[in-house]
């Protein structure tokens, strides 16, 4: 049989077969299995019938008639009605489909899963040359190897329109990542618009109006990603890498000095005085409120320390404190109180690798987002020797030059592959691509990210032994990246080749 699997990242267990079976747009139709105890329907999954029509057959919307004339249903059972609620660390993504004639099944122990049930069928549906549509008999048995399968996007270097956003939400869903990792704000603006706060945006922006996210735009972002069973995970990193927090909140960073006089240049947050910890913790108390996932992201990278070196109160409080002159005990002392102040508002902190590298204790800690090159699952071993959780990140920075036609290389990655027992293996919650925007706005947003970080996205959901050869992914991936052309997203080619409906 010439059944490359047609299906994106790899399904765990795919039994294909030559049997097939027509499918006519005004023939076909969503359901779902009528069993006694769950409600008769779900608001996700209406939606998602809606969005999932109109993929399998380009140009028709669904109206769910409930006509006659119906050939083929696609019903589907949940064990878990969970139709209210977020995803989150620990929803389950199984599912397994069986398509036959007439029919296909679709059976999730969430919502979630069935959203990634969906995605799959979507996939095996294909047009002959003469536009009729078909499916093969198939039965799969799917869930992702790793929990955690993430986009990092950075709207503080670059502002990204919402629209860039919610773009990037779709094409996430194509290839089952379910966490947007959003790094919301950085040195060069801030355009997350607090309501406690609002100088951070009228002064911190890089335009007070047009460059900023409303509340009402970090609800959209946050529903349109729960309607694809996406969580948003917000990151308000500190202290360093937040210049642009001193323009809107005066007292918050260290003013820099030249021997005993004050140079004008501000660095880090200031750890020494009680103002910073109550703002922190306000701010902190409304990100809490705002975004419903139970994690937050506080970055901790690249704090540099010559700002607070220079500074003759900030020395007499290391002093004070018995630190002497390692700031690094400083930096310490800042980010457990911050991940103290999270933990009150029961919130899950993670944390860049710098936090964890230059702590000695490390309780407080839960999870450590792995970035720096390198010897990176050296790293990682050293983190889950600390019994504590990883997010592995740098073998994904897409924003990075290098030998950019090559996507072998953000595939041949094996997150894995360190001496460690299995349960060191199971802290290795899952990765994550990272779009860093220094380089990178809405004009060049999705031919840098896709079909690049669909070779991540099977590394994470698939099983590593069925999906080792790159001779074998490349033909796969080609054909799911022109699947991302004609579902409008600019997918950038991999090689040679041609798709049968190229990008317009
Ligand atoms: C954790 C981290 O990656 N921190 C910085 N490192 C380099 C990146 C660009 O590749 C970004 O500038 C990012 O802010």
């Amino acid at each position: 049989l010439n059944l490359t699997i047609s299906v994106w990242p790899l399904p765990q267990i795919v039994i294909p077969s030559p049997e097939r079976y027509q499918l006519k747009p005004q023939s076909f139709s969503f359901g779902y299995r009528r069993n006694l105890d769950t409600k008769h329907s779900c608001s996700v999954l209406d939606a998602a019938f809606k969005r999932y029509f109109s993929i399998l057959f380009p140009g028709y919307t669904y109206a769910n008639l409930i006509t006659f004339s119906i050939v083929f249903t696609l019903t589907i059972s949940l064990d878990r009605h969970d139709c209210q609620g977020y995803p989150n660390q620990d929803s389950s993504e199984r599912y397994k489909l069986s398509v036959f004639a007439g029919q296909a099944s679709l059976n999730a122990e969430t919502v979630w899963g069935s959203l990634r049930g969906l995605e799959t069928f979507s996939q095996l549906v294909y047009q002959d040359d003469f536009g009729s549509y078909y499916v093969n008999k198939t039965e799969i048995e799917d869930y992702p190897q790793f929990n955690y399968r993430g986009i990092l996007l950075d709207t503080s270097r670059h502002y990204l329109p919402v629209q860039a956003i919610l773009k990037t939400l779709d094409a996430m869903a194509y290839s089952k990542f379910n966490v947007f990792h959003w790094h919301l704000v950085d040195d060069p603006s801030f355009p997350y618009q607090s309501q406690k706060f609002p100088d951070l945006s009228n002064k911190g922006a890089f335009h007070p109006v047009t460059h900023i996210y409303t509340q009402s735009d970090v609800r959209r972002v946050i529903s349109y990603a729960r309607m694809r069973g996406i969580r948003v995970l917000p990151e308000f990193d500190s202290p360093g890498h937040t210049k642009s927090w001193g323009k809107g909140q005066s007292e918050l960073l260290t003013p820099c000095y030249r021997g005993d006089t004050p140079s004008g240049t501000f660095g880090p947050v200031n750890p020494t005085l009680p103002s910073t910890y109550q703002f922190m913790a306000s701010l902190l108390k409304e990100v809490a409120s705002v975004f419903p996932d139970p994690y937050i992201h506080l970055g901790g990278d690249e704090v540099d320390f010559s700002c607070w070196r220079s500074n003759p109160y900030i020395r007499a409080f290391m002093h004070k404190m018995g630190f002497g002159l390692d700031f690094s005990k400083l930096e310490a002392f800042y980010i457990e109180k911050i991940v103290n102040i999270t933990s009150v508002l029961r919130k899950t902190s993670i944390v860049w690798q710098d936090v964890f590298d230059y702590h000695e204790r490390r309780k407080f800690l839960s999870v450590v987002e792995v970035w720096k090159q390198g010897c990176y699952l050296c790293e990682v071993r050293r983190v889950v020797k600390a019994g504590l959780r990883v997010i592995l990140a740098s073998p994904w920075y897409l924003d990075q030059p290098g030998p950019t036609h090559n996507w072998a290389r953000y595939y041949n990655v094996w997150p894995l592959a360190f001496k460690g027992t299995e349960k060191q293996k199971s802290l290795v919650i899952g990765g994550e691509v990272c779009l860093w925007g220094e380089y990178v706005d809405a004009t060049n947003l999705s031919p840098r990210l896709w079909p690049r970080a669909s070779a991540a996205a099977e590394r994470l959901w698939s099983n590593e032994r069925q999906t080792s050869c790159v001779e074998r992914a490349f033909p796969r991936l080609q054909e799911f990246r022109c699947k991302l052309l004609r579902r409008g997203i600019q997918a950038e080619p991999l090689y040679v080749g041609h798709c049968k409906h190229e990008y317009q």
